[in-house]
């Protein structure tokens, strides 16, 4: 609540310095006196005067009035229509579902600028076809939130109590359903406010949004640039309006955010409002790693000996971020994630390492505090989905296992939650499919099931073991395509197994290169694809079949566990290989990256 007080205090004053303007001794905003235009300052105009010699403080703060108008109406009309469709389809599903979303999807699929510039070309320019585009642009905004929420309350105890209680359906949506998704509406309502007042800006500085000579800072801005160098103080006060209501904006969106997130009301990705809105334009600190691994060791005995199937594996996850592991097979991948999740066989050991779960170690947990974690906070997704479901059981009864492992809730609220999710991991009739059993369905649906028991219960960490090395390409590509989308609607972070490096480039932010027990390179998919300082990387790469090229495989296997080769593991089969290789390798620092390679910088 106390993170609340500066952003709402900054928006208040913001928005009742917009509300009094008219009463506020100010100049006439659009009165022109061309003989002081770009005047730098004149009493009554301590910030001077534009190129029609208008007052600028005026303007400026008739400028907020115009730009909050536009967004707070834009918004209120996507808020009330979203929230009423979403509201509608998540209830009765059926056809008003396949409209609200549909129609959500449809208008998503449009870049907003591109959708806001075609609309105002076919209406022209104004402050209605403004809002108009305003509300266009945030209404599948509206619909998604309330449309997921509604979906997840369906399901709650507390709904069903007032169905049974026989109330009717309008009292239900406004009484029960209503109060319990607001937060994460409020949320939403924020979010578009702000975003409205950055779009409103930039079309009319594009000529586009509000007509002259109302003011507005989109078109201060534009006026200011072309005066720019007779008078470059005239640019900077539209500019800094801008930035401080949208920053005192997005202050007060995180701090809601926040304070909805910790009643549990809302599933809202942990993104800032800032980079939803603005991406990439105000870089942060570093989020602290869901996940941080550390070290990792793991032994193995067997009746020859010991042997380390991994060796001093370190990474780290991110909220909202997927991190892939490639490999190719025997190289630990498996064994890494695993032992993370306290899974590994009696005869596997941690032997060094940490692998810290938003703070707690996990490889130090009882037990018993480590099953509640997994299949509740972390989730984990195997490879082969036919024998990781039960053969005798129903796949809706599976599912509502998973969810009553982990939640107190009643089996029947848990067989509708779980056809709910059989329907978001994208399986058609699923009330039909939840009574079917693992063999009546094909390789890619049995893969979503399992996922839908591994976001069961909201996890916030998936670990994925190969989830498609099973799967038909095309089957692969929807799985993909549904572990992002969850991703991005959760903010769980990914771990992904897998050989594919296609798979990689598409899905993950960062990866792990694993060669022989040990990390080879690590570092952002964008950096380690587009310049890969590893061999071993670089022979994966050219692995990859690209058009009707022949891909290059890598000569040779991965050695065994029992008989890696001294010095650099990958030597043998590098065609980079000196004497110098078999000295012992480090992983050594190459800018953001990591890499074990004695000579990746003569390579680079
Ligand atoms: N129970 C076990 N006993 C002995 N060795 C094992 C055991 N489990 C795994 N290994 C060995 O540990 C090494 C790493 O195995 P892991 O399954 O982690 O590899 P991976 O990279 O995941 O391979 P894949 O992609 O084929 O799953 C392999 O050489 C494997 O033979």
């Amino acid at each position: 609540m106390k993170r609340l007080i500066l952003p709402g205090a900054m928006v208040a004053f913001i928005v009742l310095l917009a509300l009094l303007a008219p009463v506020l001794p100010l100049p006439d905003p659009v009165r022109q006196d061309v003989a002081n235009r770009l005047a730098a300052w004149l009493p009554g105009s301590p910030l001077g005067r534009d190129e029609f010699g208008r007052d600028i403080l005026s303007r400026i703060i008739w400028g907020a009035r115009a730009s909050l108008a536009v967004a707070f109406a834009s918004a209120a009309i996507a808020c009330l229509v979203g929230t009423t469709l979403g509201l509608l389809a998540g209830w009765f599903r059926g056809l008003a579902e396949f409209f609200a979303v549909r129609t959500a999807d449809v208008v998503l699929c449009f870049p907003p600028i591109l959708l806001a510039l075609l609309v105002v070309t076919l209406l022209g320019p104004g402050t209605a076809t403004l809002i108009l585009v305003l509300s266009i642009l945030y209404l599948p905004g509206f619909v998604r939130v309330t449309y997921a929420e509604v979906l997840s309350a369906r399901g709650q105890d507390y709904v069903e109590a007032v169905r049974a209680l026989g109330a009717p359906t309008p009292r239900i949506l406004s009484r029960t359903v209503l109060p319990n998704i607001a937060g994460p509406v409020l949320v939403q309502f924020s979010l578009a406010v702000a975003a409205a007042v950055v779009v409103e800006s930039g079309l009319s500085f594009l000529g586009l949004g509000v007509v002259p000579p109302t003011p507005s800072w989109g078109l201060m801005i534009r006026g200011a640039r072309a005066t720019m160098e007779q008078a470059p103080t005239y640019l900077l006060y539209p500019c800094l309006a801008l930035t401080v209501t949208i920053l005192a904006m997005n202050m007060l969106c995180d701090a809601l955010r926040d304070a909805v997130d910790r009643k549990g009301g809302t599933r809202a990705p942990k993104l800032r409002a800032v980079d939803r809105i603005l991406p990439g334009l105000f870089p942060t600190r570093e989020p602290a790693p869901l996940l941080e691994v550390q070290g990792l060791t793991v032994d193995i005995a067997t009746p020859g000996g010991a042997i380390r199937p991994v060796e001093d594996v370190s990474f780290a996850v991110r909220a909202g971020e997927t991190l892939a592991i490639v490999g190719e097979s025997g190289s630990g991948k498996s064994i890494t994630a695993t032992a993370v999740m306290g899974l590994l066989p009696p005869v596997a050991q941690v032997t060094a390492g940490v692998a810290r779960f938003e703070g707690r170690d996990l490889l130090d947990l009882p037990e018993e505090e480590r099953r509640r974690l997994r299949g509740g906070a972390i989730a984990m997704v195997f490879q082969d989905p036919m024998s990781s479901l039960n053969p005798v059981h129903r796949v809706g009864d599976q599912v509502a296992e998973a969810i009553r492992a982990h939640r107190d809730v009643s089996a029947a609220a848990a067989s509708q939650e779980a056809v709910e999710l059989l329907k978001r991991v994208g399986i058609a009739d699923p009330e039909r499919r939840a009574r079917a059993y693992p063999h009546e369905l094909s390789g890619g649906m049995r893969q979503r099931v399992m996922i839908a028991m591994a976001i069961a219960n909201r996890p916030r960490l998936l670990i994925a073991d190969e989830p498609t090395t099973a799967l038909d390409v095309t089957v692969q590509a929807g799985i993909l395509d549904l572990l992002a989308q969850l991703r991005r609607e959760t903010g769980m972070g990914v771990v992904l197994i897998t050989h594919s490096l296609g798979v990689v480039a598409e899905t993950a932010d960062e990866v792990v290169v694993m060669y022989a027990a040990q990390v080879v390179e690590r570092g952002t998919v964008a950096e380690v694809f587009a310049r890969p300082l590893h061999p071993y990387t670089r022979a994966l790469l050219a692995a990859v079949p690209e058009g009707d090229a022949e891909p290059e495989g890598i000569p040779g296997v991965v050695p065994r566990p029992d008989a890696w080769p001294p010095g650099c593991r990958f030597a043998p089969r590098c065609s980079f290989a000196t004497p110098i290789c078999e000295r012992p390798q480090v992983l050594e620092q190459a800018g953001e990256r990591l890499v074990r390679c004695i000579r990746w910088k003569d390579l680079a």
